[in-house]
Order: C-alpha cells, then structure tokens, then sequence
C-alpha cells in the first residue's frame, strides 16, 4: 500500500490477539521502509488468554498476513470448525446447527429456503438441514475445504478455527517481528496530548521512557487506556439486551477425537461453551451475575466437564472474567483507532471478537489516515465498524429473546424484553415471510438468520411467493437431486481427525522427539 506520507511511525498499545493481529496485518500492508512499527505491551498487566473460537473471515485474515494453513493449526494447537451447536436454546430438550456456508442453491433467483418451505407446507418431510453440507459433515465428524467449482456441493461450504489464542497471538508476534516490528516491553503509565490539536503526541513509559508515534493503535483490552482514560471517549452499554457480564473458564483433558464445531449448551444463568483443540478441551460458563454467583458458576462448569466423561477433567483451576457489553460510542478519534477488546465486546456467543479485530484492521487499511487528525476519514470508519457492531448484536440478541426456556427467571425476562426496532422488524419479516435478506447484512447473512430463526423459532408461516412460480415435479426432482448430493459428498470426506492428523501440533511434535529419561 501507498504510505500516505505524513504517518510515518504506527504504535501499537498491547500485545494480546487484538495487539499481535494489527501488528501481522500492517507490517503485511507497509514495508519497514515506508512505516515504522512499535508494539508496546507491559509483561505486568497480562492478556485476556480467551477467544478460541473463530468465523470463517478468520481464513482470509490469514492469507492477507501470509500465515499458511498448516503451519498456523500446528502452532496453535487448533482444529476446523464447520458451525456452533446451540443445545437447549429454543425447546429446553432440542439443539440446532448454525453451520458455516448455504444451505441447498438458489434458483431462479429464489433463496433456496423459500423452496423449502412451500414443499414443507405441502408435506414434504426432509428438513432444513439436510440441505446443509457443512452441517451433516459437522454432525458426522468429518471435514473437507470448501471447493471452487460450483457444480461440486462442497461449493456451499466455509469453515473456521478453534486454536489456543495466546498460541495464535505468539506465532503472529513471530511474523510481526520477523517483518521489522519492534518489540517493547514496558508498562505505560501516562498519555500525552498534543496541547494545541488534543492528538496523542506519546506515551510515558515505565521507567520513565517517552515513546512518541504519528498514530496510535490502541490495543490495551477491557482498560481501553488511549480511546477511553487518554481520549475520554464514552461507552454505549449494551447490558439491557445482552445481561451477561461474566465467565468462568477452564481447559479440561482431551478424552476423545476433537469435533468440527463449537458446543454452545444454554443453562440457568447463561450458557456454556466447548471448544475442542487438539491437546485439550476450552470450556467455560457466560453468565448473568444477578442470576449466580462466581462460586455456583464455577460449580456448574466442573459438574457438567464430569456428566460429559469422566476422563474429562479440568486442567487448572477456574478463571473468571468480567465484561460489560457494549461498545465506544466511537472508536477511532484524532490519531487514535480502538481495536480488539479497548473498542467494546460482545459476548462470545458467536465468535465473532476476533473477526471484529480484523474487520477493524481491514477498514483501517482502507482509510488510513492522510494527517494525524483525519476527521472525514475517521467518521467514515466509525460508521462502518458502528453499523457491524449493531449487526452482531441484534444477532445475539435474538438468541436470548427467542427462548423457549419457560419457567426460568433469567430466561422469562429475555422473552418479554422489548428488542431494538432493528431486530424486531427482521422478526416479523421471518414470522410472515420466511424473509431472512434484511439490510446491511455484512457478516451475518442470509443462511445465519435462517439457522438460528428456523432453530429458535421454526418454520414461518409464509415463504417467497416467486417459489410459487416453478412447476411441482420439477421442484420435486431439484430438492430430491440437491439432498442426495449433500447427503452423499457428506459420506464421501474424510473424518476430521484423520485431516487433522496432517497438521499434528508442534507440541506433540516436541513431546514425541523429547530424550526419554
Ligand atoms: C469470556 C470470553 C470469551 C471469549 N471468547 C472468544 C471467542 O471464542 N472468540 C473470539 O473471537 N473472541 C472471544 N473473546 C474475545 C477475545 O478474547 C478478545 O477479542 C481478544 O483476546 C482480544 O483481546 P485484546 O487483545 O483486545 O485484549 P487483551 O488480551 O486484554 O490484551 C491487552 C494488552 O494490553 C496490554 N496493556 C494493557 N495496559 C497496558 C499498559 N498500561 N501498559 C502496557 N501494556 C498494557 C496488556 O499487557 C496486553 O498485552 C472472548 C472474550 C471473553 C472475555
């Protein structure tokens, strides 16, 4: 990329996934001779360590820094992952797939659904997910990369990454570095503003260092020390919508082959996540502290890690987090952008905190500043990531809202809450119309409205009416052909340990070639 001249040195505040992914990505974009980086990180004030979930964005975030596949799961110790399991989300006794990639093919310009749906209301008895490639391989244990032809029903698929985040942010520091990153390790105590224009002009570091930069990436976590200490931006709380403020996390022994897909299991107070790596098990519980206490929670976490296996035992004790959800009413001011954590956090409900970092970097990129205070520039960005946020969230709002947990306070009270204008609207249009194409869908799209509506609420009373349009046996033949196909590409892939058998983690690699004693 072009350096726009006048920002010559990037400095990056923090060193956790947030720090390590801007670092990768913009010693990728400029060359050490057109930008100076510097990532500052304190080894007295750790990382958040947590984030091991990911969407499918994640592979193209990769590709951008030059991080290959194999190299990258080896690192990180990571898996594939095809979709979540929401288990007891909508009916307490059921569980559905929010699969990565399409369901069946559109025709005709018709979503595929909406064909579906008039043969469901006509009887027919396949269902939905049976048009999911991604989803039948999930549930079968097996995994294929998505193919370019789009005659082969592997077309439909994506998929993502379960790693060992701090794994991640080390082999990104490993690429940052090897591009001429520089590297300090210090704790920054103050902020210093330009007294004329209020931009950052540097930093004061422990032991009384002065670090001064062009712009400033702020990458500090939860304590958002430039956006909100330094730059006294606020904070929009999302808490009415989305109440849980906790987690408890706990890594547990690996006792069987790793599946293709985050567990989400919802419960009393919030919900539980499983995360499957190669070496180990990420568990932990989100939840509402109004509704549990810290000691219950963890409570709850250990005895469900048991009721799974009894080989699945924790490997440390519990660790709590605590969040508040939301975001900054704006994220990047004067010569300052908010990325990762330090700009607002949603629940990881849907793994998307790290697609939102790199959705950051990449609208950074494209509106890099030309001055230390670009106002045009900034407004843009902050419209952009503000617009993705309010997506995400109504996203996750809706599992809450459509539970049908009856009799459980916490669940009650999400039920009859009222939801923002944006989310009730789309709720209304699925209910009539089966309509899941609403406006400004960038991350979320039209086959993840329709999981986890059809998954929460079920079928909708109506469907496009242009799926009218096309002849009975015809329709009949199509679905028949398209779910075949699925149901047979899906038996023809390799199970995803044996995929996985082909990026074995350095660290077993390690283990294997240690002397025995
Ligand atoms: C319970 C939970 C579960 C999550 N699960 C997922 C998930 O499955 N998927 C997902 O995408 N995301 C998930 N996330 C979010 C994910 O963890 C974060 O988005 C990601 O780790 C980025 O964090 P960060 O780098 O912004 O902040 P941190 O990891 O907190 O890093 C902050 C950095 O700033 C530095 N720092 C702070 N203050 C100073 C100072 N004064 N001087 C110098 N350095 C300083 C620290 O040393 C550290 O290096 C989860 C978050 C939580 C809380």
């Amino acid at each position: 990329m072009e350096n726009p001249g006048k920002i010559s040195h990037l400095v990056i505040v923090g060193g956790g996934t947030a720090g390590w992914m801007s670092a990768a990505f913009f010693s990728k974009v400029f060359t050490p001779r057109q930008m100076r980086i510097t990532l500052v990180e304190s080894a007295e004030i750790g990382t958040v360590g947590v984030g091991e979930a990911t969407i499918p964005p994640i592979t193209f975030f990769n590709q951008v820094v030059g991080l290959d596949e194999g190299r990258m799961l080896a690192a990180t110790e990571g898996s594939f992952k095809l979709g979540i399991e929401f288990v007891g989300w909508g009916d307490p006794a059921g569980r559905y797939m929010h699969p990565f990639g399409n369901y069946g093919t559109p025709m005709d310009g018709v979503s595929f659904h909406a064909y579906w749906l008039r043969a469901r209301q006509r009887g027919y008895k396949a269902e939905l997910f049976e048009f999911s490639l991604s989803d039948l391989a999930a549930k079968a244990g097996r995994f294929d990369w998505r193919a370019e032809d789009p005659r082969d029903p592997r077309a439909a698929m994506a998929h993502a990454y379960h790693f060992d985040a701090s794994l991640y942010a080390k082999l990104l520091r490993e690429v940052a570095e090897g591009r001429g990153v520089q590297r300090l390790e210090r704790t920054i105590r103050g902020v210093n503003l330009d007294p004329l224009d209020g931009t950052i002009a540097s930093l004061a570091l422990d032991p009384g260092e002065i670090l001064a930069g062009d712009f400033f990436i702020d990458c500090s976590g939860f304590r958002s020390l430039l956006i909100g200490e330094a730059l006294k931006v606020g904070y929009d709380d999302w808490s009415q919508f989305l109440p849980a403020d906790r987690a408890v996390a706990v890594p547990s022994a690996r006792y069987e082959d790793p599946i293709p897909y985050t567990r989400a299991i919802a419960d009393k107070a919030g919900w539980r996540w499983r995360i499957p790596l190669q070496h180990r098990t990420g568990n932990g519980y989100v939840y509402v502290s109004d509704h549990i206490g810290d000691d219950e929670a963890a409570d709850v976490l250990l005895a469900s890690l048991a009721r799974e296996h009894p080989e699945n035992k924790a490997l440390a004790d519990p660790r709590f987090l605590r969040f508040a959800t939301g975001r900054r009413t704006r994220s990047r001011v004067k010569n300052c952008a908010a990325i990762g954590l330090s700009s607002g956090f949603l629940e990881p409900l849907e793994s998307t905190s790290i697609h939102l970092i790199q959705h950051g970097l990449i609208k950074l990129a494209g509106s890099f500043p030309r001055a230390k205070d670009d106002p045009a520039a900034a407004g843009i960005y902050n419209r952009i990531l503000g617009d993705e946020m309010e997506q995400i969230r109504d996203f996750l709002i809706y599992h809450y809202h459509a539970n049908r947990r009856v009799g459980e306070p916490l669940w009650d009270r999400l039920r009859h809450m009222a939801v923002p204008d944006s989310l009730r609207e789309k709720m209304e249009l699925f209910r009539t119309r089966g309509a899941t194409i609403f406006p400004n869908q960038t991350i979320f799209q039209e086959p993840n409205w329709l999981a986890i509506m059809m998954g929460q609420a079920g079928e909708p009373e109506g469907y496009d009416p242009l799926a009218d349009l096309m002849d009975e046996r015809l329709l009949a033949e199509r679905l028949h052909h398209m779910r075949v196909a699925c149901r047979q590409a899906a038996d023809r892939m390799p199970t995803h340990a044996s995929v996985l058998a082909r990026f074995p983690a350095d660290s077993q690699k390690r283990r294997a070639d240690a002397p025995v004693a």
